[in-house]
This record gives structure tokens, sequence and C-alpha cells, in this order.
């Protein structure tokens, strides 16, 4: 793969934007590479790393004269990044995010965008429960799906040069509209999270059952639940309540549900639980046929460095 952008701007220095930087070096799509991080700590580890040509002391040291600038910060951070660099950018330059919730930073970011600035949101869907720095790896985005979600008509060459960025760092590439995608990412990733955090809680909670227990028999489903719990609690508190609507619509759905098979369990009626276990089965299977399985690498492969 050529060159894509000559100058990239990173604002933000966790695991999705180390990734990108060691993604995009491997396959050189990007000339230099400069990043800022808000704790002076990520900064140092940085430049002791050598993961940027340039690490700059401020967001608006960092986007001066870049092509691209990717925000990846905490989603409920966006808007102030954005405000900060706005009168900054270079004119015709594209900003991009990598945020996990799309109107919510739409609606943040857009109004900070000076005319002539192409701002085309997008997410990947990769990620482990790992942050900082030192958590990013080059294969991150590799058979997974980065969606481009821009609101309206955006520049054609903008995006599709965008598009070719995320194809070259190992995604594929789909384009989804903001109010979709947040319903869609609800279902797949947020509430899973969610339900994650509240069975591990539930856990923690319950007395008779000791901590020493549950970390010695703890099954192949709890030990998923409590990778996914481990995941960073400022990335995620923004996400729900950058996300309220489609938490509340797909939360009542799943108390719904769960009150159903409650009801089932205590009639006994276990021709209900059969066929909803098989039908919940044949979605597993389908996401294994379609290649997305989460056994794929890029889960627990970073090196979990906290900032
Ligand atoms: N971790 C994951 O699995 C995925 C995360 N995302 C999204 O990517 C974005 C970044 O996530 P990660 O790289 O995982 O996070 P991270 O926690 O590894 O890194 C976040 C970076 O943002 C900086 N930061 C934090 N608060 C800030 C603030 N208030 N102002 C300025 N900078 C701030 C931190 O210093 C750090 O450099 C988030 O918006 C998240 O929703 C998207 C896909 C997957
Ligand atoms: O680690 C996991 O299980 C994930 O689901 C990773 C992930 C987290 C947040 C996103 O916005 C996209 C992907």
């Amino acid at each position: 793969m050529s060159r894509i952008y000559e100058r990239v701007a990173y604002i933000g220095l966790g695991l999705i934007a180390s990734s990108m930087i060691h993604a995009g070096r491997r396959a050189g799509l990007q000339g230099e590479i400069t990043g800022t991080a808000r704790s002076a700590e990520t900064r140092a580890i940085a430049r002791e790393d050598g993961l940027c040509d340039i690490v700059a002391e401020t967001a608006v040291e960092a986007v001066k004269d870049a092509d691209l600038v990717v925000l990846c910060v905490p989603v409920g951070a966006m808007g102030r990044v954005a405000e900060e660099i706005g009168p900054h950018l270079k004119p015709g330059c594209t900003v991009t995010d990598v945020g996990s919730v799309k109107r919510a930073v739409i609606d943040a970011v857009a109004p900070h965008m000076p005319e002539g600035v192409h701002f085309i949101p997008a997410h990947p869907l990769a990620g482990t429960e790992h942050s900082g720095p030192r958590s990013g790896f080059a294969e991150l985005f590799q058979n997974r799906y980065t969606l481009i979600v821009p609101d309206g008509d955006v520049d054609p060459a903008a995006l599709s040069r965008l598009e070719q960025f995320w194809v070259g760092l190992g995604a594929n590439v789909e384009v989804m509209d903001p109010e979709h995608h947040d319903l869609v990412l609800m279902v797949t990733s947020h509430a899973p999270h969610l339900i994650a955090y509240t069975m591990v809680g539930v856990a923690d909670d319950l007395r008779r059952v000791t901590d020493s227990e549950v970390i010695k028999y703890s099954a192949a489903g709890f030990r998923d639940f409590t990778r996914i719990a481990a995941s960073d609690p400022t990335m995620w508190r923004d996400v729900f309540l950058n996300n309220k609507d489609a938490t509340m619509e797909i939360l009542g759905r799943f108390i719904e549900e769960l009150m159903s098979l409650q009801r089932a369990i205590r009639k006994g009626d276990g021709d209900l639980l059969f066929d909803y276990f098989t039908r919940t089965r044949a979605i597993r299977r389908g996401i294994i046929e379609a290649g997305q399985d989460t056994d794929a690498p890029d889960f627990g492969r970073g090196k979990g460095a906290k900032e």
C-alpha cells in the first residue's frame, strides 16, 4: 500500500490510536505521525517508545499542518477537543474520530469544524479490554469492520481516501447512518458490556459465594464476562451517557426477555427454554460461518498497560 496521508495527527494515544499507528506504519499509509495525549505520563511513554514521530504538548500543536486528524479520546471528551482544535485545522484537511457512539459525537464535534474541513466520523469494530499507549497492536483491525458514519453529504474524494486508509489498516469498510449505527452497536456491543458489568457485579455482591470461590471455580462463561467487565470505566461510562435512547430501548427488551425466561423456568416450561436456546445457538453459528469468530486474534493480545 502506498502513502495515503502525508501528515496524520492522533489526539489521544490509547489502544485505538496506538493500533492505528502500528498498522499504518507497517503498511506505509502515513508520512509524518504526530500525536498528543492529555496526560504527561502518556506523552512520556509515547516519546520513550517512539510511538509517534513528534509528540506534541497540546492538541492545537499536533493538528498544525495535519492532512488527517484522528480523534481517539473517550466519547465524552470529543466535543471539547474539537472546540480546541477547530480554529487551528489546515483548510481542506479531514477530521475523523473512532468513538463507539456516533450521533452524540457528531453533534458535539460538527459545530466546531470550520468551512472547508471534511468531518467524517468512523468506528472500528475492534478492540480489547486493555487501554493506554502500550496496549495497541498492528493486527487489531485485521478482518474486522470499520463503519464510516457520515452525517449527510460529505466530499466523495475525502470519504474515499478515508476508506482506503481503513482498508490499508486491514479493515473491511462499510458506510452507515448515525442513528442506525447507534442502535446496531447497542445490540452488538454496548448492551453486552452492560450485562457483563452487571453479572460480575452480582457475583461480587453475592456474599454467600466468596471472592476466592469466584476466582477458583470461574467457568468459561463467567471468565468471558470478567474480561469484558475489565474494560475502561471512563470509556464505557461515556458510551452509555451518550447513547441513552438506544440503551433504554434495548435494555427494556432485554428485561422483558429475561422475565419471560424467568417465568418459563418457574413454570417448568422446558420447551420454551429449549426453543429459545436453539435459536440463539444458530446466531453463534452464523457469526462463525461469517468469519467473525470472537476467538479471532484481536482479544487479549495487548500488553494491557494502563495509563
Ligand atoms: N477500547 C475499545 O475496545 C474501543 C474503543 N473505541 C473508541 O475509541 C476511543 C478511544 O478508546 P481507547 O483507545 O480504547 O482509549 P484509551 O483509554 O486506551 O485511550 C484514550 C486516550 O484519550 C486520552 N483522554 C482521556 N480523557 C481525555 C480527555 N478528557 N481529554 C483529552 N484526552 C483524553 C487519554 O489520555 C488516552 O490517551 C473511545 O472513544 C472509544 O469509544 C472504539 C472501538 C473499540
Ligand atoms: O473487547 C470487546 O469485546 C469489544 O467488544 C471491543 C469493542 C469495544 C468497543 C467498541 O466500540 C468496539 C469494539
